[in-house]
């Protein structure tokens, strides 16, 4: 690989360009594919597959039974091993993600939330020319199951026989998605952007690929359909000090330098020494692989570059942007919290970058080319749509609306104003038939009126469980509460937004809650909770279970004291 040793920044936007892509071919050959599928459906895409995968298909959709022989044509280790990566995966992605989110009152009466709700149709394309990349599947098919889209399908290359390889299909099948079609390439992505007799139109188009895929995402998005990211051809950036191993910088540098003739790779480091002994392992590496042509090509494209120190690589780092960064280096946890721009870092001489494209937890799926500066990786999140919710009460609307009259009105917007005077208005005109603020009336006393909508029915499932089998302490407690016996009603296990209470008078504004051992360990989610519940206008009393066990009769007087005190 090609060394160069102290470049001064004047050289640095040269040196650190991407091989170029072959921009004016692609361009006309994609915009070529893409007008034949809008025109002429799966026939185009029949035609391609020939043209392009050797591949003589007359059905596109894979069928059952192609997925149920996949799972019998690949081992069990295999089977095991992407289960492994499975299990990682999806536990990583269903962390990362949060559903819940604060109901925020911004003025009293006003209250406004965000909720992620997935988006309908989505569409992932898994590479297959080169190499067929079923651990893709695993990076795109996991977060779609936990954002819960409605319809998820994938397009994939065939071998020439028209045959998707069974890892792909038995890895799909194992992530939930089963519709799969037999098409590859711009053509798949242009299938999925403008539907096919097959292949349906889809809201949002997922996957990495070759420059062709690439491109083609590109123009989808001039179609109204969204993307993931620009995930071009993969490559590397190492940084690494004088005492990093040779022997893994270089299999580093070879891992993603075998994915295609136009990946790049680069090696940052503050040693010549280091870069020499890079270069005699990148030598003996390449002669035993199996790509090694293709991993030849990419090396042609790549550099070396000394630099004066860390802290000079780090920036040089930070202005080429890479999909990987992989820091072997001493302090390797200093040096990634100095990085500003990366699709994924890997930390440490043992955090090698074939970790996270199969199996650590994190997505493969990053943006290339630089896109890290302005783009994420996939994850959950980017397969909903974060929706925001609001809500005002006459109160509300009385405390807000005279703003937002003098806006609209410095806006010369009159109608806006008038929406909000025409009810300020009938208020005026009707103060009477207007509900009490925080009172509930009739059927509205019941736990629906004061959950959250989207999560009342798993929660109702799990109050019902909660009160059937109630703790000791709890069963004490209900005793002296029920039916009114304080002459306040009290409701057990009662559905607050997106917490169940112990016990609370919705009337009174009032919550009981008996702590188990548990709650030690949960101080800080017992903390936000209460600011939550205090938030929505409860006072939370809070007894251990000790007070209930040894105290019964204290503990009563004091809900009663309590309540008592805070009249509605
Ligand atoms: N950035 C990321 O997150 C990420 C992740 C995984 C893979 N990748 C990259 O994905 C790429 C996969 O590329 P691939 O080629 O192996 O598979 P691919 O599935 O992207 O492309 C194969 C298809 O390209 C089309 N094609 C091939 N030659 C063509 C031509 N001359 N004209 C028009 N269309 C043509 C064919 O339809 C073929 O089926 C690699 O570059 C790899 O580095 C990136
Ligand atoms: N390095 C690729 C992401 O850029 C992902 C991958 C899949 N298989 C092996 N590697
Ligand atoms: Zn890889």
């Amino acid at each position: 690989m090609k060394i160069i040793s102290n470049p001064d920044y004047s050289q640095q936007q040269e040196l650190l360009e991407r091989p170029q892509q072959e921009r004016a071919n692609v361009e006309t050959a994609v915009n070529d594919i893409i007008q034949l599928v809008k025109e002429n459906g799966d026939q185009a895409l029949f035609a391609f597959a020939e043209k392009f995968d050797k591949a003589k298909l007359d059905t596109l959709r894979v069928t059952e039974k192609e997925i149920e022989q996949a799972s019998t044509l690949i081992s069990p280790e295999l089977k095991a091993a992407i289960q492994t990566a499975y299990q990682n995966i999806y536990k990583f992605h269903e962390a990362c993600y949060t559903q819940d989110y604060p109901v925020i009152e911004t003025m009293p009466g006003m209250t406004c939330w965000r909720k992620s709700l997935p988006i309908q149709k989505v569409g992932l394309y898994i590479p297959g020319g080169s190499a067929p990349l079923f651990s893709t599947v695993l990076m795109l098919a996991i977060p779609a199951k936990i954002a819960d889209n409605k319809r998820v399908v994938l397009c994939s290359p065939t071998d020439s026989n028209g045959d998707i390889n069974p890892a792909v299909l038995y890895t799909a099948s194992l992530c939930g998605v089963t519709e799969i079609y037999k098409a590859g390439g711009a053509q798949a992505i242009a299938a999925m952007t403008y539907g096919t007799e097959s292949i349906p139109a889809v809201d949002k188009i997922f996957g990495p690929g070759n420059a062709f895929v690439t491109r083609a995402k590109e123009l989808a998005q001039q179609q109204g359909v969204a993307i993931d990211m620009p995930a071009g051809p993969s490559e590397v950036l190492v940084i690494a000090d004088q005492k990093a191993n040779p022997v893994f910088v270089a299999a580093d540098l070879l891992a993603q330098a075998e994915h295609g003739p136009d990946s790049q790779v680069i090696l940052l480091t503050d040693s010549i020494t280091l870069a020499e002994a890079v270069n005699e392992q990148l030598t003996i590496q390449l002669s035993t692989l199996s790509r090694k042509q293709t991993a030849e090509k990419a090396i042609e494209n790549s550099k070396t570059i000394v630099l004066e120190n860390i802290a000079e690589c780090i920036k040089w780092s930070d202005a080429y942007a890479p999909e990987h960064l992989i820091i072997n280096t001493e302090n390797a946890d200093e040096v990634a919290e100095q990085i500003q721009v990366a699709g994924s870092i890997f930390i440490g001489s043992y955090t090698c970058e074939s970790l996270g494209d199969y199996a650590s937890g994190t997505n493969h799926t990053l943006p290339t080319y630089g896109y890290a500066r302005n783009y994420s990786g996939v994850s959950v999140d980017s397969f909903v749509n974060k929706v925001t919710y609001q809500k005002a009460t006459p109160q509300g609307l009385k405390n807000l609306g005279p703003a937002v009259e003098i806006m609209a009105t410095a806006e010369g917007l009159d109608a806006h104003k008038n929406a909000v005077s025409v009810r300020l208005n009938s208020i005026k005109a009707n103060p009477k038939s207007l509900p009490e603020e925080g009172t509930f009336k009739g059927r509205q006393k019941y736990s629906y009126e004061t959950a959250r909508k989207s999560i009342y029915g798993t929660l109702k499932e799990r109050a019902s469980q909660m009160r059937k089998n109630p703790t000791e302490t709890e069963a004490l407690v209900w005793e002296e509460l029920r039916n009114k016996k304080l002459d306040i009603k009290f409701r057990r296990q009662h559905i607050i937004d997106k917490y169940i209470v112990d016990f609370a008078s919705v009337e009174k504004r009032l919550i009981v809650e008996i702590d188990g051992d548990i709650h030690l360990n949960q101080i800080e989610e017992d903390r936000l909770r209460q600011d939550f519940l205090e938030s929505q206008g409860f006072k939370v009393i809070r007894f251990s279970n000790d007070n209930v066990l040894n105290d019964l009769e204290s503990v009563i007087e004091t809900i009663k004291n309590t309540s008592t005190a805070r009249p509605n």
